[in-house]
């Protein structure tokens, strides 16, 4: 893309688009030129309240329209692959709210309809494009760490549900797994290079045919392993380590979400010695400026089908009462 504006369109009203809205108004060479609800009056109310010339009633109205290159689709997770799909479809560039999709499967549409449509695409998935993203993907690639034995990530949030939330309805994608396991699973995706996950066992806390916690044992070959764990259940936890035969990366704020304040990660190694490191930057902008710049896109597409593999084998081992399964290779 050139350095045109992208005019941006937006699909749903949710809690995260009032956060990601002020992030595209904010960046260069992008304008919001629509948003569209199922509800016109909501709709509205939206473009009122932040300062979208149009509101849209109806999303495939904002597919229609002939003002908008890029869409921002942040529906529930049952919905990310109709709409991705259908805004590629249409020639637009997407940008869709993480989980990228319910499954592998969905995931992979999304991907052949962009390639087939020569459109770009990210799944809004921030933490990894923090400018501590980019540190740690250098420190990985040059060893600093050591030889790698094991990766923990661990994202939790207590949530005191309103009823009628989304996040608790199965049939819409709800649960921690797609929810905040997308998190943890694409830190550890992310960190093991190319040593991607080949196997895993799960179990999980339920609340009705929902998981409100999964906790999961992962082998990445047959000398490194890795656990995940997320939940609805405990206060607000976003740990991330990597240990390694040298030191051991430690981040407890991994996710960062919807603040610009400094965050850091500390490097232990067996001496007792501690190194930290402080990062500041908006990951959200910085997505939004790799989505419309001209950067190949592709090894960011891998990661992300790679989480929903590991995603989905942590369901199938879920629904095999906690049997080890394989992840799908992407
Ligand atoms: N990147 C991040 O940091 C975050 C990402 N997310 C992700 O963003 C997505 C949306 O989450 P969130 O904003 O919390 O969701 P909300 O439930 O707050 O909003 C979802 C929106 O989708 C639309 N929608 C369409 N059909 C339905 C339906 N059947 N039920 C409910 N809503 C529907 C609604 O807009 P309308 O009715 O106006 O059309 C609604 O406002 C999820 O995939 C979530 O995982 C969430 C939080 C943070
Ligand atoms: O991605 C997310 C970040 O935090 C929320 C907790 O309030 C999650 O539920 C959400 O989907």
């Amino acid at each position: 893309m050139t350095k045109t504006t992208t005019r941006f369109g937006i699909i749903g009203t949710g809690r995260i688009t009032r956060r990601l809205v002020a992030d595209l108004q904010s960046t260069d060479h992008v304008a919001v030129t629509a948003i569209a609800s199922r509800d016109a009056e909501r709709a509205r109310w939206y473009a009122d309240q932040y300062g979208i010339e149009n509101a849209v009633n109806g999303y495939d109205q904002l597919l229609a329209r002939d003002d908008v290159d890029a869409v921002y689709v942040s529906l529930p997770p049952s919905m990310h692959a109709e709409w991705s799909i259908a805004a590629a479809e249409s020639g637009r560039h997407v940008l869709c709210e993480k989980p990228l999709a319910m499954n592998l499967e969905q995931a992979k549409q999304i991907d052949t309809a962009c390639r087939t449509h020569q459109v770009r695409w990210l799944d809004a998935t921030g933490w990894l494009h923090h400018e501590r993203s980019r540190a740690f993907e250098v420190w990985l690639l040059e060893q600093k760490f050591g030889k790698i034995g094991h990766i923990s990530a661990s994202v939790s949030f207590y949530e005191p549900f309103q009823s009628g939330d989304h996040r608790l309805d199965r049939s819409l994608g709800g649960g921690c797994l797609l929810d905040l396991a997308w998190y943890a699973g694409g830190l550890i995706v992310f960190a093991s290079i190319d040593d991607l996950p080949i196997s895993v066992q799960a179990t999980a806390v339920m609340r009705g045919d929902v998981p409100i916690r999964v906790t999961a044992l992962i082998k990445l070959s047959d000398d490194i392993s890795a656990t995940l764990s997320c939940g609805y259940d405990t206060a607000t936890r976003k740990w991330f380590e990597i240990a390694g035969s040298k030191s051991s990366l430690i981040c407890d704020d991994f996710t960062r979400p919807w603040t610009e304040r400094p965050t850091r990660c500390w490097i232990h190694d067996s001496t007792g010695s501690v190194e930290s490191h402080t990062f500041e930057g908006n990951q959200e902008r910085n997505m939004i400026e790799r989505l419309i710049g001209d950067e190949d896109l592709t090894p960011l597409h891998q990661q992300a089908l790679q989480t929903q593999a590991l995603l989905d084998a942590i369901d199938r081992s879920l629904q095999q009462g906690g049997q080890s399964v394989e992840v799908e290779g992407v």
